[in-house]
């Protein structure tokens, strides 16, 4: 298996909380360079003094690597873990400089190298992926087909929260629905909608990158008469209602607008939230139903869950 070597130039007060994120993103062992080993007392065993190479070391702060392994997801485990570590600051983790560096594959061929790993996927009952730089012949008559050329944005339909969207968006979403789409990254939940007969869909991220890709995404799978994409922080100044909502965001920001969104649904409409580790799965359930929402059903793949529940 191939591996990529991540690393976060940070503050010593965030090493475990990045560390912990490391770990629960899957990364295969964390190596924290911290210059006061430099300066500490060491001998071995056997009473040699040994030497560690100042090059190795950051100035200040301390500098965390992590090995995550090259598959059709890395690009949404890097962006993940960026999110996460961001969203630090929100609980007064000062973490410094935050710099993210990508080695082994670097930044720019890391654009272009996962596509390797990236290959047609049938992803529910319906849907299947198709990354635009692959051809692929139609299965049934009934199978319906996204382009993707996710870039640098989140969503090659691969990760597990995404396809539970998908999964629940097929359950949810009726011909002539209207649907909002939070934290679209390359616009595939959208993309999805329409073609299951959505009238109107918004595409909203917060990130110029999201959205530019998704904006690409929705022409290529032309669909663009009926999705609208928008950079917008959640579902701030949004007042059009819709009939289903989805979100695959993490658990934190899913908090901080299940009031927005319940308020924006319909009467009977679906809030289709993902992203949300096991550890987070009770405080998200609680929030949903403490907003008015009842949990039609709670969708689990690998350590993800995610929740389709609904405005009575
Ligand atoms: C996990 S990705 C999901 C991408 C895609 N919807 C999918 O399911 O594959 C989360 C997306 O949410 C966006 N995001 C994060 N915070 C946001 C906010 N406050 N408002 C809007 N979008 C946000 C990120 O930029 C990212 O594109």
């Amino acid at each position: 298996m191939k591996w990529s070597e991540i690393s976060i130039h940070t503050t010593h007060e965030a090493v475990e909380a990045i560390s912990n994120i490391l770990h629960e993103a899957g990364a295969g062992g964390v190596v924290i360079e911290d210059p006061f080993d430099l300066t500490k007392e060491r001998d071995t065993q056997f009473g040699e003094i040994y030497e560690l190479n100042p090059d190795d070391y950051p100035e200040e702060g301390v500098v965390i690597k992590a090995y995550l392994p090259v598959n059709s997801f890395l690009g949404e485990t890097v962006e993940a873990i960026k999110e996460a570590v961001n969203n630090l600051m929100l609980y007064n983790i000062d973490v410094g400089r935050n710099k993210v560096t990508i080695s082994e594959v670097n930044e720019e061929e890391w654009a272009t190298a996962w596509k390797k790993y990236y290959n047609p996927v049938k992803i529910s009952e319906r849907f299947t992926i198709v990354p635009t730089w692959e051809t692929y012949e139609r299965v049934s008559t009934d199978e319906l087909i996204i382009e993707l050329d996710p870039g640098m944005a989140f969503g090659t339909g691969t990760h597990p929260t995404t396809v539970m969207c998908i999964q629940a968006l097929e359950k949810c979403v009726q011909p002539g629905n209207t649907v909002i789409d939070v934290g679209t990254g390359s616009g595939i939940l959208s993309i999805a909608a329409a073609m299951l007969g959505a009238k109107s869909v918004r595409a909203l991220d917060l990130d110029p990158v999201a959205v530019d890709s998704a904006k690409l995404n929705v022409k290529l799978n032309k669909v663009q008469h009926v999705v609208t994409v928008a950079q917008n922080n959640l579902l701030d100044h949004i007042d059009k209602p819709a009939n289903v909502i989805v979100a695959n965001i993490l658990a934190e920001i899913i908090l901080r607008f299940v009031d927005d969104a319940y308020h924006l649904l319909e009467r009977n409409g679906y809030f289709i939230t993902s992203g949300i580790i096991q550890a987070k799965k009770q405080e998200v359930k609680d929030g949903l139903v403490n907003a008015g929402f009842t949990i039609e059903e709670t969708l689990t793949m690998e350590d993800w869950v995610a929740f389709i529940a609904r405005k009575s």
